[in-house]
């Protein structure tokens, strides 16, 4: 199961994430927000993490306009690693070498296209499990 998150910035790249994730057949849940009204970032970057750090889901996906804000609200939940990423590159080295639970996008950043490889990355690619990354991982 992913956790989903936005605010109004990512709104309408989360909606097409989700779409993508529902033809991949892959179960998520979105923390909202749920329309396109303007809202804080930090409620929903925090709820979804929140979900993925106490097991209820597995990785998040978050996204707001520069991935930027939702990233940092993210990454201040206790055993959260979200790696904003803005190509597929990114992505795959993030899942190798940090063990990254949760991605960040910018809708105004990436286009939806580039996004949906870098989410398609995010979730096929398996941490490394290379000793010296699981000793740094421990050291964050
Ligand atoms: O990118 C963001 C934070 O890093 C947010 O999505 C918003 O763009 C930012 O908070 C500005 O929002 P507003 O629409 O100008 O209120």
């Amino acid at each position: 199961m992913l956790a989903i998150g936005s605010d109004h910035g990512g709104y309408d790249l989360k909606c097409r994430v989700m779409e993508h994730l529902k033809e991949r057949g892959i179960a998520y849940k979105d923390f909202g927000c749920y329309d396109k009204s303007s809202c804080d970032y930090p409620d929903f970057g925090k709820a979804a993490a929140r979900a993925v750090a106490e097991g209820e889901c597995d990785r998040g996906i978050v996204v707001c306009t520069t991935g930027i804000g939702i990233s940092i609200a993210a990454n201040k939940v206790p055993g959260i690693r979200c790696a904003l990423c803005t190509d597929p590159y990114l992505a795959k080295m993030t899942r190798l070498h940090n063990n990254a639970n949760m991605l960040a996008l910018g809708g105004g950043i990436t286009g939806e296209n580039l996004a949906l490889e870098i989410v398609d990355v995010f979730l096929d690619t398996e941490f490394s499990q290379g000793e010296n990354h699981i000793r740094r991982i421990s050291k964050l």
